[in-house]
Formats: structure tokens, sequence, C-alpha cells
């Protein structure tokens, strides 16, 4: 049973509503008379918990709901309003089925009448048609209160007395308070009239006692995620807008995504590079006194156990490349190429064998690709090439045969030599008469001991002698100066991000705004704030997602094709743009907490939904 004490209402220091009292049995219809503007529909409002600015109480049997009112309203009331409010963006089942969306309901059939427009858009129904779903809607929530504001305002007499029928028909399970100005239509159907003016109820009227039948209890059912799917609904209702929201998204994801993958690639080949040119277990070495190296002092170091090989570099003899003539020096048939060696112990064969004397060589696989061109490189095993050496004006050749070739693809074409070798082969082809002057040498530790240990060693061994580990400080400076640049791309990715961000936040406050009456109407016929906030926190979601699933896949596709195009077009196969999943995650990540920020304005402006104000929009 319901009962109001002392309500009393005022907009401003307009009293609307001055001291209500009524009483209202279980079922029955009760209806509710007076001129327009004395405040029928302000009282309707306060029954149904909608407005909750008010003075006096609400009992619900017996008890105070006064302060439980979202709550009272949910469990116990449904609406059926003069405009009808229908949410246009759903579909004529989900509007009849919108209380199923928010607890569970009595499963309903729909009528025989109503197949014929349950697939047609709402926009597309007549006011008849409309009717008909709003009364549908209200039997999907067999509430306790059924509250009807001028429920025949809009139709013809034949519809109007179709509806007061289906609602005397209601009256006898539930209590249902009917709001109208139509004297004549209310005095037919209804059991009790209040009549009101000025605020005040001036008569009460009963005209009969209703017996409450029992309703036969039903299965429920519920939907599932009822908030994903209303989201979806109302992220398809613009399609427009939301695709421009997902397009700009994914714009920004992509140009972060692709600025750190680069920036990140790029760091990797300067890092690879560097390796390629200083092989990371080698220590360079020099006199503190100017003197030139020895191969005595090389053989010497390299007795160390740990020590695999060690080399000179020779000041005065420049390596200007390999060719296959043997006449003389000519740069245009000669392949720039450098006699820099790293230990056989380091490199596995992919063709022929081992040198066996100082007049044979291995090239790598990128150098032997390089000498052969678009020919087959086996063809290079066996051929004779000539290294030319300059010293002062005079440039040389020495012959050398190629053996075998190796798996290593290096950033520089380079040959590999037996040790010391172009030592001798100098001194025999210039016919030195003293030895020849190198001051850097080069020492390759083992790759499974400390080189660290190695060097303190070596110099303590050979005080005379500096040593130093080769590409540490280079690669520490790179390191450091990517590290900045990094910084600032990810300032700048955040920075991109937060726009884009910002934009959705603002466009989806904008769409909350829009939407404003449609979540009153959803609040209506049972969602709470939360349910309400679910659905706008959603769709934003949605818009995420989809963003950054058109992200990763074109992402995907635009390192495939990098990657196709620097190997054809470039003929580089060392340089490979990986497909960074790490990466994507952290800025998957930060986007989602971004979006979950950006939403709190339009999340507080759900709050505050003032739903009688929004009802009459
Ligand atoms: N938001 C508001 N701000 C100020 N005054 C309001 C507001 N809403 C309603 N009123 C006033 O409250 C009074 C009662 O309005 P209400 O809509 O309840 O009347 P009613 O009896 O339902 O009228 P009608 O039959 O024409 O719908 C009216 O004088 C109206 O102008």
């Amino acid at each position: 049973m319901l009962e109001l004490k002392n309500i009393q209402k005022r907009y401003d220091y307009h009293k609307v509503l001055q001291d209500i009292n009524m009483s209202f049995p279980s079922c029955g219809m009760v209806s509710i008379v007076g001129p327009s503007g004395c405040g029928k529909s302000t009282l309707l409002h306060i029954i149904g918990g909608i407005d909750q600015d008010f003075l006096g109480d609400l009992l619900w049997q017996g008890k105070s709901v006064k302060k439980h009112l979202t709550k009272y309203r949910r469990q116990h009331v449904s609406f059926i309003f003069q405009q009808f409010h229908l949410i246009m963006w759903l579909s004529v089942k989900q509007n009849i089925a919108l209380p199923q969306f928010f607890h569970p309901q009595e499963k309903q059939q729909i009528l025989l009448d109503m197949q014929a427009f349950e697939n047609a858009s709402m926009s597309s129904l007549s006011l008849g048609q409309r009717q008909r779903i709003a009364y549908l809607r209200t039997r999907y929530h067999k509430s306790d209160i059924l509250l009807c504001d001028e429920p025949t305002g809009s139709l013809d007499p034949i519809h109007a007395k179709e509806i007061m029928e289906l609602l005397k028909e209601e009256a006898k399970q539930r209590l249902v308070i009917l709001v109208s100005h139509d004297q004549k239509l209310v005095e037919k159907y209804s059991d009790e009239i209040y009549e009101m003016k000025d605020g005040q109820i001036i008569a009460h009227r009963v005209y009969r006692q209703s017996v409450h039948q029992d309703q036969m209890k039903k299965k429920t059912k519920r939907i599932f995620f009822p908030h994903l799917r209303l989201s979806i609904e109302s992220f398809l209702s613009h399609k427009k807008r939301s695709l421009q929201l997902v397009f700009g998204l994914t714009l920004s994801l992509l140009c972060i995504v692709f600025t750190l993958t680069l920036s990140q690639n790029l760091e990797n080949q300067i890092h690879q590079y560097i390796h390629s040119l200083f092989p990371a277990s080698s220590i360079s070495f020099q006199s503190m006194h100017h003197q030139s190296l020895t191969v005595e002092l090389l053989n010497q170091i390299q007795a160390h156990p740990d020590i695999i090989k060690a080399e000179m570099y020779l000041d005065d003899y420049e390596c200007l490349g390999m060719s296959f003539i043997k006449e003389r020096y000519q740069e245009s048939t000669t392949l720039f190429i450098g006699d820099e060696t790293s230990p056989y112990e380091d490199l596995s064969l992919k063709l022929g064998r081992f040198p066996q004397n100082q007049h044979e060589i291995l090239v790598s696989l990128s150098t032997a690709q390089h000498l052969c061109q678009n020919e087959d490189i086996s063809l290079l095993i066996d051929k004779a090439v000539y290294v030319y050496y300059q010293h002062g004006l005079e440039v040389k050749p020495i012959a050398f045969h190629v053996v075998g070739i190796t798996t290593q693809t290096t950033s520089l074409d380079t040959f590999y030599q037996q040790n010391h070798a172009s030592y001798y082969l100098l001194k025999e082809v210039y016919q030195f008469p003293e030895n020849p002057s190198a001051s850097l040498g080069i020492i390759y530790v083992d790759k499974n001991k400390e080189r660290k240990t190695v060097l303190d060693d070596l110099q303590k061994t050979y005080p005379t002698y500096q040593f130093k580990e080769v590409g540490t400080s280079t690669t520490q400076n790179i390191s450091q100066t990517m590290k900045q640049v990094r910084i600032v791309l990810y300032i700048f990715s955040i920075l991109a991000i937060l726009s884009s961000l910002f934009l959705i936040g603002e466009v989806m406050f904008l769409n909350v705004v829009q939407k404003k009456k449609d979540l009153a109407i959803m609040k209506c016929f049972g969602a709470s704030p939360i349910d309400i906030m679910k659905i706008v926190l959603y769709e934003s979601l949605e818009i995420v997602l989809f963003a950054q699933l058109i992200c990763t896949l074109l992402y995907y596709e635009a390192i495939e094709m990098m990657n196709q195009v620097v190997k054809e077009i470039l003929l580089n196969h060392q340089f490979v743009f990986s497909f960074d999943i790490r990466l994507l995650l952290i800025v998957f990540g930060v986007t989602y907490l971004f979006v979950l920020i950006s939403q709190i304005p339009p999340l507080i402006y759900v709050l505050k939904i003032n739903t009688v104000e929004s009802l009459k929009e």
C-alpha cells in the first residue's frame, strides 16, 4: 500500500504542491484530475520516485522510502507517458523489453498485432503504434504501481478507449494511477478520483473497491550483457560520429606506435652496426710511448689462455678493395672491402672450407652476394681475387683464393684471412726494408670469458701498453642519445594520446548531453545511476577497442610491408622491423587509463541528470 504524507513541493518561491496526503489501495485505478498547471504531473513524478526534491514522506507498505527512492522506483514503479518516451535508437523489441535490461523481468510474448511492425524503425511508427509499444513496455515490468500521465492525450477516441480498457485490466492486479484532463473517460473507468486545484487535493471520491487478483508468477528472464548491448546500440546510433572518433584515435595510436617502433628499431640497428664494427668481445691496445707493435708481441699476447687472436692495424697500408681484375687497380670494378678479420671460431661456413694458407680467404655471405651480384655465389669458390693495398702513392694487388663463404651477413663487406697474413703478405709485396709500423692492435677474447678480467690481466702484464674495451664508449654514447630522443618521443606520444582522448571525452560529454532524455527514460524503467554510467563508459571503451583493433591490424600489415621493401628494394637482410607486441600493450594500457580519466566529466554529468527536467525536453 502506498501513502503520501504532507507532501510539499516548490519551484523557487512558487509553491506547486501543498500538504498533500493520499492513501492508495494495492490495486485498482485511481485518477488524479484538475485544471492545467494545478500540479498533477509534479505529484505523479514524486509518487514515481523520479522527483526526489520535495518535503514530506512517501510510504510503501508502511515504510518510508524517501531515502531509497531509486531502489523503490526500480522495484515497484512503471510509467506510461503522454509523449510515450520511447528511445528512437533502439528497436521496437528493445524498447518493449527495456526494463529487462536492468533487472530480470517476466518473459512476454509480443502481441499478434505488434508483429507487423516489430522490425520497423522507431521513427516510421504511427502514434497509435508508439502508444502500444509504451503500453507493452509497462507489461514487461510487472511493477506494483503503474503511473500514467495523460496516456490517451495523443490518441483518437477509438485508440483512447482501447488503452483505457487495457489499463482497467491491468488495474485488477496492480495499482494504476492515472493523471488526465478527460473527465468523462476518467469517471467511466476509475475506482477512485482525486481532484486537485492550486497544488491541493480538494476532493476525493471512491466509486468502488477493487479486489486484488493475484498474479500468476511467471518465469523471469534476464538479458545477458545488458549494458554492453545498450552501449553498442548507442555506438551504432551515431555511426558517422563514432567512426570519426575511431578514425581519429586509430591515427594517433598508429603515429605513436610507429614513432616508437622506428626509434626502437633504429637504436637496435645502430647497436648491431657497432657490434659488426667492433666485436663485443674485443679489446684494442696501443703503446703508451708510441712504439710500433710487433708480431712477437702479438704472439705473446695470443698465448694467453683466454685470448683467441691478436691482430695489428698496419698504419701506412690502406686496403682499397677487392677486384677480379689482376692487371691494375680500377676503382669502378673494385668492391670496397675491409680486411678486418675475426677469429675463425666465430664463423660458420655456408659453402667451402676454412683457409689453410695465407693466400686463402673466406668471405661473408653478404660480401659474396655483393661480389657475385645476380650470379650464383657458389661460383666464387676457388675463384682468384685481388685485394689492392695503397702505400704512399703506390697501389699493389695481393692475389687470394676464395675457399669458403660464411653464413655472416655483415654491414661492411669483409674478408677473413689467417693470422697476421696481411702483415706477411704486405711485407712480401712491398719488400719492406724494415718492419711496417702498426700503432693499433686488436685482441679477440674468448666469448665465454669475462672481457674485463682479461683486460685487467693484460694491463698488469703489459704496463707500457694501454688496453681498452672496443665499442663500449660509443655504444654508451649512442644509448644515452637515443634515450634522450626516446624521452622526447614519449612526451609527444603522450600529448598525442591526450589530445585525442580529450576529444573523445568532449564528444562523449556532448553525446551524454544529447542522450540525456533517453538516459532519463532508462531510469524510469529500472536503470540505476550505476547502470547508466556503465552504458556511457562502455561506449567510449568500445571506441577505444575498435581503434586499437584497427591499429593492431594496420601496424602488423605495415611492418610486413616495410620488411618486404627493405629486403627487396634496399637489399638489406639485416634490417628487420619487428612487430612489438609489448609496445602495443603498453600504449593500449596507457590509452585505457587516459580514456577512464577523460570519462570523468560525462560520468559526473550522468550522475547529476535531473530525470524530471530531462523528460520534459
Ligand atoms: N521546472 C519547473 N520550474 C518552475 N516551475 C515549474 C517547473 N515544472 C513545473 N512548474 C510549474 O509547476 C506547476 C505545476 O506543473 P505541472 O506540470 O505539475 O501541472 P499539471 O497539472 O500537470 O499541468 P498539465 O495538466 O498542463 O500538464 C505549473 O505552474 C508549472 O508552471
